[in-house]
């Protein structure tokens, strides 16, 4: 577990961008191509505008870049609250990344289909043996969820790689998302936290005592790979250890 610290978002953003670029190079000079896994929310659209900027458009094969989504909305994809509509605006279309490198949750689908079916695309994307995302970004939620991974939901108990539906009795909607176990094959994970209303939240995770049904986010580390939270002294303000 890496922990980066950074005076500003700013800074934690250009730090993210940065291992970003590293990371799709490594992948693509590796195997010829760099599969990432986007987070939504608000947070990482501030980072998707910095990677489709002149800073860093041209310092990655944007054509060797495939993107999924590490959970979606249950709305459909010109919802002003999809993940996709939001990365699509914010990196797809001023990368112009082609429709065939952009892999989104078919939302036209009852739930539990649509994470049916998105599991079925993840899975024939990868080779059987390699079925392991290059990188996945995630957030963090002020109640310590990650990606749709919220607490006291079933699919937290997981324990193979798959997709699921996730019904929030409290917002009374569906959500589509990565589970743990496959999240956590990733060769890279990257968790992007910055303000002051995350501190909590953060000190939950990483400092708190393991309980998965409030902290769910506890549930994410990289199996074989590396797990790196990128954040801002607002977010990290209650962590007492800070090494
Ligand atoms: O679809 C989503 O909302 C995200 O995947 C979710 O897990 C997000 O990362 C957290 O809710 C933090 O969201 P903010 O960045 O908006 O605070």
């Amino acid at each position: 577990m890496k922990l980066n610290i950074f005076n500003t978002a700013d800074e934690v953003l250009t730090a993210l961008a940065d291992h970003f670029i590293k990371v799709g190079s490594e992948s693509i000079a590796a195997r010829g191509k760099f599969t990432v896994a986007l987070s939504g929310g608000s947070s990482p659209k501030k980072l998707y505008e910095l990677l489709a900027s002149t800073s860093y458009a041209d310092q990655l094969d944007w054509e060797k870049v495939y993107f999924f989504f590490g959970d979606e909305r249950n709305v459909p994809q010109d919802h002003k609250d999809s993940n996709y509509l939001m990365a699509k605006k914010a990196l797809f279309d001023p990368l112009m990344i082609s429709p065939v490198n952009v892999f989104a949750v078919d939302t036209t689908f009852e739930p539990a289909e649509a994470a049916a079916k998105y599991w079925e695309m993840i899975s024939a994307f990868f080779d059987e043996d390699e079925l392991s995302f290059d990188l996945v970004l995630l957030g963090l939620g002020d109640n310590s969820h990650t990606a749709s991974l919220f607490p006291h939901t079933p699919v937290l108990h997981d324990t193979t790689p798959g997709v699921k539906e996730v019904w929030l009795e409290d917002q009374q909607v569906w959500r589509i998302t990565l589970n743990a176990p496959l999240i956590n094959e990733a060769r890279y994970i990257a968790f992007l936290v910055y303000g002051e209303g995350k501190a909590i939240a953060v000190h939950h995770i990483l400092e708190d005592a393991e309980d998965i049904e409030e902290y769910p986010a506890q549930l994410i580390d990289s199996i074989a790979g590396e797990t790196a939270w990128f954040l801002d002294e607002a977010a990290a303000a209650d962590l007492e250890d800070r090494e």
